[in-house]
């Protein structure tokens, strides 16, 4: 076993000498092309097999687990407003759901699925926590003490954010390797915290097979989740993850990093009607290989210095936009965790398809609003609508069996 900055055990790194290739390839590419630090791809970190990860992912942490951990196959997302009355009842919900994290994430059933005699199953459980901007208003006593980029998520240009899909008070993320343990968490969550909470949005979501093998597709038909900041270099992760000093911040939410989650909704039906050349263009990638379009597989880099006028990809494809690779857009790089959400048809008969798109950043304006600025119009959004999500801040990790999620916020009033 690994052991990471914080200490904890992280998953056995497949060692197929492939792995060691791709980094070392990519790397070097990557810094020769644009001067910049070196990128990790899915292959690279193994998330496309789920081989990596552990039966049981570690709870305690100077951050929380569920972000820098290899994806997991499944996920719930879920917004909720805390219903509790003063500082007194905030403290008793953050310390009941690090209990029940705590407890869960070691493998012990939630009370609905005990079953006399069975082996628990291992789920790889993560559960994390955010907080939303309206978690400091002035029921806590909390108002000052604010991170200082957390914001009620703004509507963007393409958006039709529904409200009941939108916000909240607090997010979980709950993430294992089995559709069932996001609900049973989910039941006993809703169990444990009775009173205090009150659900407002929720999305269960998916990665689906990697097909034939490599980062798996979403429901556009192209591979995904390719290329990330490298989540084991502790330097990349300080730099653009993590709150980490000097940046401002109150001393209480270091370590803690910026959620943006998005609920998208693909145009299925209008989107299989566009040939796959025409696909290839608006992403900028083969939809076989997932290669850079001009490249043969899914890791190679594109260089977009060779290609000033967008004769090989298009100077308006998604991967283009979203990363131009320059000095200058260096620091807007952040981490995707994306999931598949099926609600099947709408009431239109149209299927109800798409991504929870979950990013973490260390400033959402910096970071996922720049890039989104940047894609705004983008060929590919007559394709897609964000229909809802939400800003949070993933509270610092708890550290040790005494902590709790919170600890360091509620002290200081
Ligand atoms: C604001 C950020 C982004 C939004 C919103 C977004 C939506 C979105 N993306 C896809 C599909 C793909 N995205 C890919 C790459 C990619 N996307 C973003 C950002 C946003 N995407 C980034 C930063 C990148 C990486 C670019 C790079 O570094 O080269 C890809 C290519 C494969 C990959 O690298 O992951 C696909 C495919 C959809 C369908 C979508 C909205 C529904
Ligand atoms: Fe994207």
């Amino acid at each position: 076993m690994r052991r990471d900055q914080a200490g904890d055990e992280r998953a056995p790194v497949r060692d197929d000498g492939r792995r060691g290739f791709l980094k070392c390839a990519a790397g070097l590419a990557g810094v020769a092309a644009a001067g910049l630090s070196r990128e990790a791809t899915a292959a690279d970190r193994g998330r496309d097999s789920g081989r990596t990860l552990p039966d049981r992912v570690p709870f305690h942490g100077r951050h929380q687990a569920g972000i820098v951990t290899p994806q997991q196959l499944f996920a719930g997302f879920a917004g909720f407003d805390v219903l509790a009355e003063n500082r007194e009842g905030l403290e008793k919900l953050f310390r009941t759901l690090t209990h029940r994290s705590r407890v869960l994430a070691a493998g012990v059933k939630p009370r609905d699925e005990q079953v006399a005699a069975e082996e628990p199953t291992p789920d790889s459980l993560t559960i994390t926590l955010g907080v939303g901007a309206s978690l400091f208003d002035d029921r806590f006593g909390l108002s000052g003490h604010k991170p200082r980029h957390l914001k009620a998520m703004p509507a963007f240009p393409d958006d039709r954010l529904e409200p009941a899909r939108c916000h909240g008070d607090l997010s979980l993320q709950i993430c294992g390797q089995h559709p069932d343990a996001i609900v049973h968490v989910l039941r006993d969550v809703a169990r444990e915290t009775d009173g205090l909470l009150r659900p407002r949005w929720r999305s269960d979501a998916f990665l689906n097979p990697s097909r034939p093998s490599g980062s798996p597709r979403t429901f556009v038909g192209f591979k995904d989740g390719i290329v990330n900041p490298d989540t084991e270099s502790t330097r990349e992760m300080d730099r653009l993850l993590w709150v980490t000093p000097p940046c401002g911040e109150p001393d209480w939410a270091l370590g803690g990093s910026y959620q943006v989650l998005r609920l998208i909704r693909f145009h299925v039906e209008k989107w299989d009607k566009v040939p796959v050349d025409r696909q290839e263009k608006i992403f900028g990638r083969h939809k076989a290989s997932g290669a850079p379009l001009g490249g043969k597989q899914e890791t190679d880099l594109p260089d977009y210095r060779r290609d000033p006028h967008g004769e090989i990809i298009p100077l308006d494809a998604h991967i283009r936009l979203a990363n131009p690779r320059t000095a200058k857009t260096d620091d807007s790089r952040f981490l995707r965790r994306s999931y598949n959400y099926n609600n099947g048809f709408d009431t239109h008969g149209r299927m109800d398809l798409g991504l929870v798109f979950a990013g973490y950043q260390q400033d959402p304006e910096r970071q996922f609003a720049t890039v989104q600025q940047r894609l705004e119009h983008e060929p590919l959004a007559e394709f897609i609508t964000p229909i809802g999500g939400g800003y949070f801040f993933v509270l610092p990790g708890v550290q040790d069996p005494d902590d709790w999620f919170g600890s360091q916020l509620l002290k200081k009033i």
